[in-house]
């Protein structure tokens, strides 16, 4: 059977040599001769088998073989080596690369090993994880694999998982997956969004609250650490949450027993915590606002989403997915060619899949035909500033330039007037990307909630049309 393999060798005729023997033998090699490129080609696809050598022009190709697991964990690893020496092998065995040779070897022998790599590998965890099992996470490209191995990793314990990445990501659905999957999916599965709910009530949400406890508090309540007892709590947007609830949450998390507001009786629980956060938390840290000891009560087990940009070969799969759930909901049954595809494959998705999905769900809508074309994908997809050129923005100058000289206004307000020409495709593109939450569009930004909630009033865009559709 044909198996793709991953090359990394600098020496120009070794390369050569190997290439012809293994595709003699039936496979696909791809052959690079640098670590940098290695790097590359792992983030581009996947391959059954990697063979490196150690010495490479810009690195040692088995000093930095985490980075090559970090992307795909299960792949076997082949190291061709000149230094002979025990400290290689050893240094080898203690990677756990699948097999060891020591230049000069037999071509025979490595493509014996090659074999022997793969049909030992083990077996990819996300076999579990995909729609097979009625699960929703999808996408086979080598960052998922690391983030299936991850999740795999936490289904038979109980250990408090922090899943980052950006907004739209899918860290909820992980977090689902984690509850599905694991011991607790008969139990509840919550999900709290910290972010949505207003500082004064957080506790009371998260802890419940005693009758009294506050004005307004007219009964007893049971907040969502009891509701998930037995399960699984999911905290999103915990760099949201304010000091007073970090220290209660860092109490619970330690005790594992909890107190509702304005009550005197600690309450036990068993709760298993998945916490989720779009911000980097380690600024937070250092400027006080998230509290260090909580940090690492949550970050027991990490797991990182990368943004949709950096796993592109995912998108294809995503949009048939979505196309299907268009369907599903009622939406007009449509497919969607492959130029179309290239074209989604191509936007940056600053939203991430939710934006991916809001915009499938247009297109089906749009389209006017059955087969979506790339012609209607343009014209859905957000205004792109600099396609051709994002590095320099050259493309989005271009658009200004050409703003400036067909409707520069006469009356002298050229600042004010491009300004808000430029704002007001940057906010649409905002809550697009964040399906209307303000507060999320305007971290995107990195501007403050109420300067944005201003300015989206003053230019008249209303939020709601970008509201999620989930
Ligand atoms: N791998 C995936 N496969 C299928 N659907 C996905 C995947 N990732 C995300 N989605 C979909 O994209 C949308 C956003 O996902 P989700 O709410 O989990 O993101 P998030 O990272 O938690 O976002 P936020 O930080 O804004 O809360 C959902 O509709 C979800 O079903």
């Amino acid at each position: 059977m044909a198996h793709h393999i991953l090359l990394v060798e600098d020496d120009k005729a070794i390369a050569t040599v190997i290439t012809e023997a293994l595709r003699e033998e039936g496979h696909d090699v791809t052959a690079c001769d640098s670590v940098s490129r290695r790097d590359a080609l792992l983030q581009e696809r996947s391959f059954d088998v990697m063979l490196t050598d150690i010495m490479l022009t810009d690195g040692d190709g088995l000093a930095t073989i985490g980075k090559v697991r970090n992307v795909a964990p299960n792949m076997p690893v082949i190291v061709l080596s000149a230094q002979n020496t025990l400290d290689t092998a050893v240094r080898a065995s203690d990677s756990g690369v699948f097999e060891y040779f020591p230049k000069p070897f037999d071509l025979d022998e490595l493509a014996h090993a090659v074999r022997q790599a793969v049909a030992n590998r083990p077996a990819a965890p996300q076999a579990d994880l995909d729609e097979a099992e009625g699960l929703p996470l999808i996408g086979r490209s080598a960052a998922m694999q690391g983030v299936y191995r991850m999740i795999t990793r936490v289904l038979r314990n109980d250990l408090t998982v922090l899943v980052t990445g950006e907004s739209g990501t899918g860290k909820e659905l992980v977090a689902e997956a984690i509850h599905q999957l694991g011991s607790r999916k008969t139990g509840p599965f919550i999900a709290v969004n910290t972010a949505a709910i207003p500082h004064e009530l957080l506790e009371s949400e998260l802890f419940g609250h005693e009758r009294g406890a506050f004005t307004g508090a007219v009964k007893q309540a049971i907040g969502k650490f009891e509701q998930a007892n037995g399960g699984t709590l999911f905290l999103d947007e915990i760099g949201d949450m304010p000091a007073s609830a970090q220290t209660r949450l860092l109490r619970a998390l330690q005790s594992g027993r909890i107190r509702r507001v304005g009550g005197r009786q600690e309450i036990g629980v068993n709760v298993r915590i998945v916490a989720a956060t779009n911000r980097d938390l380690t600024p937070m840290i250092a400027n006080g606002s998230f509290r260090e000891d909580l940090y690492y009560r949550l970050n027991v087990v990490p797991i990182h989403l990368p943004p949709l940009r950096e796993r592109r070969e995912d998108v294809a799969t995503l949009a048939q997915h979505f196309l299907g759930q268009a369907e599903a909901e009622g939406l007009p049954r449509r497919s969607i060619d492959e130029a179309a595809l290239a074209a989604l494959t191509r936007n940056d998705w600053p939203g991430n899949v939710r934006e991916l999905r809001n915009i499938v769900f247009r297109l089906a809508l749009l389209a006017r035909d059955d087969v979506i074309d790339q012609a209607t994908v343009d014209d859905c997809l957000p205004q792109d500033f600099g396609a051709d050129d994002t590095a320099s923005g050259g493309g989005f100058k271009l658009a200004l330039g050409e703003w400036l000289t067909a409707e520069k206004p006469a009356d002298g307000t050229v600042y004010h007037a491009a300004l808000a020409a430029f704002e007001q495709p940057l906010f649409e593109h905002a809550l697009a990307a964040t399906g209307g939450n303000q507060l999320r569009a305007a971290q995107l930004l990195g501007i403050n909630r109420n300067t944005l909630r201003k300015r989206i009033t003053e230019l008249e865009i209303e939020p709601v049309r970008y509201a999620r559709r989930n």
